[in-house]
């Protein structure tokens, strides 16, 4: 299984989007992260700075809800050109309904788990997700420390993904980097969201480039 990395814009100049897009070329996904100011004690992007970035690359973009009430943005987030879709199981009562909307809308749907949420509550959604996300720091910013407790979890959201016959990704977000990248993987991590790590390197490429050998079997670097 080869791992993608998806590069979160939220470390990039955001004065110079176009731009900082064009320097990850050998990415996978692009990560887009939008927060409300309640989920999350951040406020960054909404459907605009999507449908823009739409514009300027053909990179899947991997939009990541981390707002209140989800279902008020899926069809302005697929209007916009989104890809990909995740929403918080945390956000939503009715994420089994949500995730649905989010197929029919014709995006790949995903369900993320903050810090603190149990794995169990995937387990009566697993068959309508192509993505779980696992945070693997607490959510709104980017540049914070991995909690190490998350491996567990990590390998955790596979086991319960291959127990019912899922194939779906594990996306990890926070904190990902050259040290922390490999022992993700070998948990069972099929997707590697880096902000600080690629977009705080002086060569963004290069840097996405070394993220994905420390992510291969130590043998095959
Ligand atoms: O979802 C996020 C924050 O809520 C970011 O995607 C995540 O923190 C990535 O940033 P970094 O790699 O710098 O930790």
């Amino acid at each position: 299984m080869s791992v993608k990395i998806a590069p979160s814009l939220l470390a990039a100049d955001f004065a110079h989007l176009a731009h900082e897009v064009g320097r990850v070329p050998n990415a996978d996904w692009l990560h887009v992260d939008v927060m409300d100011g309640h989920f999350v004690p951040n406020l960054t992007i909404g459907p605009p700075v999507v449908q823009a970035l739409r514009r300027v690359t053909s990179l899947p973009l991997d939009v990541h809800l981390m707002v209140e009430a989800p279902e008020r943005w899926l069809e302005a987030f697929a209007r916009a050109g989104a890809d990909r879709l995740t929403i918080h199981v945390e956000a939503t009562v009715h994420l089994d309904r949500l995730l649905r909307q989010i197929r029919e809308l014709g995006l790949h749907p995903g369900a993320a788990l903050n810090p603190a949420t149990p794995v169990e509550s995937l387990r009566y959604v697993v068959e309508l997700v192509d993505q779980v996300l696992v945070m693997t720091v607490n959510p709104g910013f980017g540049g914070q420390p991995f909690i190490p407790g998350m491996l567990r979890k990590v390998a955790e959201v596979r086991r319960l993904l291959e127990s019912q016959g899922s194939h779906a990704d594990v996306v990890v977000d926070g904190g990902v980097d050259e040290r922390t990248a490999p022992h993700l993987v070998a948990a069972g991590a099929s997707v590697l969201v880096a902000g600080t790590s690629v977009f705080g390197d002086p060569d963004p490429a290069a840097a996405l480039t070394r993220l994905r050998r420390t992510a291969r079997p130590p043998s095959d670097r």
